[in-house]
Parts: C-alpha cells; sequence; structure tokens
C-alpha cells in the first residue's frame, strides 16, 4: 500500500513576466506530483527546467499561476504549513562571524527555541551533521561541505517532518558530499521526509527512492531508481574469475538459442566516483594518524 503523502503538487503551472511587452516566461507547466511520507524524493534536471520554481512554490515562497501545492494537508500558502518544512536553499547565507553552535542556536531563537531546550537542540544538531567538534569554530573557516551541513542543521532545527534541501551537494567535493548523504540516510531512518533537487545524478542515485525527471517546466518521467534505471529487455551476469574457454563456451550457447550476445571487455565498471571514495577511505584505514 503507498504511504500517506507528505507533499502534494496538483496542475501547478508558474509564468514570470520578465518586462512590458517580453514574452512570458513558462517556468512550470502543469505538473502533478507526491512525495510519500518517509521517502526521499530527488527531482533532477538541467539547469533552468523549473526545479527551484516548484520547490519555492511547495514552499509557498512563489504563488502558483495555476494549480496548487501543499504540505501535510495544508496548503502551502498558509502560514501554519511551514511548521512542518525545513529548507537548505541553493546558496545560503551566514554570517561569518558566528560560530557553528552560535549560527544554531540564532535560528533556533527565530523559531522560538530557548533556554535548556535550545541548548539541548543546538547539541544534538551538531551532533547529527558530524560538526560536534567544529561547534565553537567561526563559519568564516568552514569548508564548503561544512557549511552545507549547518545549513541542514539550520534547516532542521524547528524539528519538521519535510525537509527541503535545494542542490545539498553543490560545490562540494565527494567526500564532503558522502557525509551530506549519510545525514540525509540517517534522517530517513528517522521517519524524515526528504526533498531534494540536484544536477548530479549519480548522487541522487545513491540516495533517492523515487526520482522525478523535469524539464521545460515538464515532469517527463518518475519513478523508484530501480525503475527508471533497469534495461528491462536485458539481462546481466556477472561471473567470477571466467576462464576465456568458458565464456567462449557460453557465447556459443547464447548463439545457438538465437539471441543476440555482447562481452565487453569483461569487466564490469564502477562509478569514477566510488573509486574515489574506496581509494580514500583504504588510504585512510592503512595510515590512521597521517602526518599534518
Ligand atoms: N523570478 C523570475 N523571473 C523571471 N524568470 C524566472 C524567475 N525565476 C525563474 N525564472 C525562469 O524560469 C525558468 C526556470 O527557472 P528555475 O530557477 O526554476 O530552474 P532550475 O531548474 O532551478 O535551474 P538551475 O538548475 O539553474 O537552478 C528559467 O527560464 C528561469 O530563467
Amino acid at each position: 500500500m503507498d504511504q500517506p503523502v507528505a507533499a502534494e503538487i496538483v496542475n501547478l503551472h508558474k509564468t514570470f513576466k520578465t518586462g512590458l511587452g517580453k514574452p512570458v516566461v513558462h517556468a512550470v507547466r502543469g505538473i502533478d506530483m507526491n512525495i510519500r511520507q518517509g521517502e526521499v524524493y530527488g527531482l533532477i534536471g538541467p539547469n533552468g527546467s523549473g526545479k527551484s520554481t516548484l520547490m519555492k512554490a511547495l514552499l509557498g515562497l512563489v504563488r502558483p499561476t495555476e494549480g496548487s501545492c501543499s504540505i501535510f494537508g495544508r496548503s502551502s500558502l498558509a502560514p501554519d504549513s511551514k511548521e512542518e518544512v525545513g529548507f537548505l536553499p541553493e546558496n545560503p547565507y551566514f554570517y561569518k562571524f558566528l560560530t557553528g553552535a552560535e549560527t544554531v542556536s540564532f535560528y533556533g531563537r527565530l523559531c522560538g527555541l530557548s533556554g535548556k531546550s535550545l541548548k539541548e537542540k543546538v547539541r544534538e544538531l551538531l551532533e547529527l551533521v558530524g560538526l560536534a567538534d567544529a561547534a565553537d569554530r567561526r563559519l568564516g573557516g568552514y569548508s564548503k561541505g561544512m557549511l552545507q551541513r549547518i545549513g541542514m542543521a539550520q534547516a532542521l532545527v524547528q524539528s519538521p517532518r519535510l525537509l527541503v534541501l535545494d542542490e545539498p551537494t553543490a560545490g562540494v567535493d565527494p567526500l564532503g558530499s558522502r557525509d551530506i548523504r549519510n545525514i540525509i540516510e540517517n534522517l530517513k531512518g528517522r521517519g524524515m521526509t526528504v526533498f531534494l533537487c540536484s544536477h548530479l545524478l549519480e548522487q541522487v542515485q545513491e540516495v533517492c527512492d523515487r526520482v522525478g525527471v523535469i524539464f521545460k517546466g515538464l515532469l517527463i518521467a518518475e519513478g523508484s531508481v530501480n525503475e527508471l534505471t533497469r534495461d528491462s529487455d536485458k539481462q546481466e551476469i556477472l561471473l567470477e574469475h571466467a576462464s576465456p574457454e568458458l565464456m567462449e563456451r557460453l557465447k556459443e550457447m547464447v548463439k545457438e538459442d538465437g539471441r543476440a550476445v555482447w562481452l565487453e571487455d569483461g569487466h564490469p565498471r564502477n562509478s569514477l566516483e566510488s573509486v574515489f571514495l574506496k581509494s580514500l577511505l583504504e588510504w585512510k584505514e592503512k595510515h590512521p594518524n597521517p602526518e599534518p
């Protein structure tokens, strides 16, 4: 049975006027989409395809030209719909002179937290995003990946049930991206619904349960990662240490059956990103205390 819906987008259209006598821009052209409770949904699409506009409409930051958006059954245009949602924008701005702890505390106060509960929340979130050790360092000295993680802590400060992330790993190196993916997986394990957009397809593939593909304001494909990536016309057999003779025999058998058979160069490929991460992890294991 399908999970209950966390966010619903119905026949969403958004056009922008760009000036007197100039043509309007159709950023989103009639999108229907559901984000189910507890899932990680990834929206992918090239630059200018309408991802941010759709997210902003869902967050009630832009008013639909036509159609509607709702979060846990409440219209996105209603102020109380914001109570359940945390947002990390594409290029968040933070005060560089504040420390990590002060930053999260600042956003916590804006959300009405104070005293012991605020202190406890700040500690818990810095722990969750892996910045407990950097809590008292100023943001001016944080890396891009650390800033994105502080951004996630900020988005989580009011304990939302839906987390919306606009390009959470943009400009972050593969190690930093992996940290962010781990946080998303951890949040999913705690029952959080996550809606993210990205053009880093491989990362979306690794972390998302379902993916929507948006192009020129239209949702042109949607499904689970398995459904979308499976080539149902073909089957792949992986053999360990197969001898050339065995390979020849197998090829002959398949040919006798009248089917096409391909033998690439014999070995399946890992993604460059997974090779890069694996090499770094192996090196770190071998060098637990590297020289600075
Ligand atoms: N405020 C605005 N005024 C006019 N046009 C806009 C406005 N916001 C977005 N657009 C246009 O709407 C279209 C979709 O933009 P949007 O930012 O939603 O795309 P995107 O997929 O998020 O792109 P990117 O990956 O580059 O962030 C683009 O043609 C953009 O120029």
